[in-house]
């Protein structure tokens, strides 16, 4: 007879989810004597909107948690008891009843710059093709290079890789710590500063999704948390939720600890990057929230109403 699991994992099927997963595996394992039995850790693959829409930019289907709604209810019906997430594609409210108080020391947040043609942004030829789904990257790339063409680029990380070495585009970008979790390096591969290309919020963290109530799973994940990048994705998504009203907004932040003290980079920007916002907030770590909160406000307020109706319209 098979024994019951300790743990079960719910993730997508994703290869850049099922590594994420498998790190928060082996994590606990090397946390818990117990949960090294082969046995004690079950991973479980649940399909979510996000994976199942392949043909259509995800800022197309406007629903926020496309990629966490089933992974969510599993966790509520109990199927499962965790869930790993990519923070930069969870919502910043949260199911009645679940709690992400575990968040894995951070990846580099930063964007790679993916060509064989140019070694960043701004060596790209005039009028040169860059690929790219995120409204974000699309909206940075525009605000600094109006001349290039931003065209659709969905896919897992193999299949845009492909579309590049086709020359269906001459450049992609992507996150650089999906690839260094997939231990890929394209040729041709660079670190965009985050002074040229704002992270997304979040963006290179895993959060540990569990049932609030569960003080069995709390106890297993509590060694697994990384004070200071929850601290900074902290006041990365008290931003977000600030501005959340639009969810379409292409926005991007940035938070960086020195010792106890955390400065944030915040910014939205139109989708055709015509017009953009920048702010700037530092204070006391131990403020992370209220340090977003503000900055959320800032950005509200320097954008003005007339910014978030062209949003809408657009
Ligand atoms: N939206 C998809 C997504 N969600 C998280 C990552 C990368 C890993 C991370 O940011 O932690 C990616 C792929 C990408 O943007 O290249």
């Amino acid at each position: 007879m098979q024994k019951k699991s300790l743990i079960r994992i719910g993730t997508r099927g994703s290869q850049l989810a099922l590594a994420q997963a498998s790190e928060v595996k082996a994590r606990l394992a090397a946390a818990h004597e117990e949960l090294r039995d082969p046995d004690a850790i079950e991973i479980v693959v649940i399909s979510t909107t996000g994976d199942r829409v392949q043909d259509r930019p995800l800022a197309e289907l406007g629903g926020k948690g496309l990629f966490t709604k089933e992974i969510e209810e599993s966790m509520l019906d109990t199927s499962i008891d965790i869930a790993v997430h990519s923070m930069k594609d969870v919502p910043t409210i949260l199911p009645d009843g679940l709690v992400i108080d575990c968040i894995l020391e951070r990846e580099d947040p930063r964007d790679a710059f993916i060509s064989t043609k140019a070694a960043g942004i701004d060596d790209l030829p005039a009028g040169s093709v860059v690929g790219t789904s995120s409204l974000r990257r699309q909206a940075l790339i525009l605000s600094r290079r109006p001349d290039l063409t931003v065209v659709p680029f969905r896919g897992n990380v193999g299949t845009r890789l492909r579309k590049l070495d086709n020359g269906d585009v001459d450049a992609t970008l992507l996150a650089m710590a999906g690839l260094h979790r997939l231990a890929i390096e394209p040729a041709g591969m660079a670190a965009i500063p985050a002074s040229i290309m704002l992270p997304a919020v979040a963006q290179g963290a895993i959060g540990v999704e569990r049932r609030a109530a569960d003080a069995r799973i709390a106890a297993y994940l509590a060694p697994l948390n990384h004070g200071e990048s929850a601290t900074r994705v902290t006041a990365e998504r008290a931003m977000l939720a600030e501005l959340d009203g639009s969810c379409r907004t292409p926005i991007a932040a940035l938070a960086k600890l020195a010792g106890d003290r955390l400065t944030l980079y915040g910014l939205i920007v139109l989708p055709d990057g015509t017009q953009r916002h920048d702010v700037t907030r530092e204070g006391a770590a131990s403020d992370a929230a209220a340090i977003g909160r503000a900055a959320g406000q800032a950005l509200r307020e320097s954008a003005g109403s007339e910014f978030f109706r062209i949003l809408e319209s657009g």
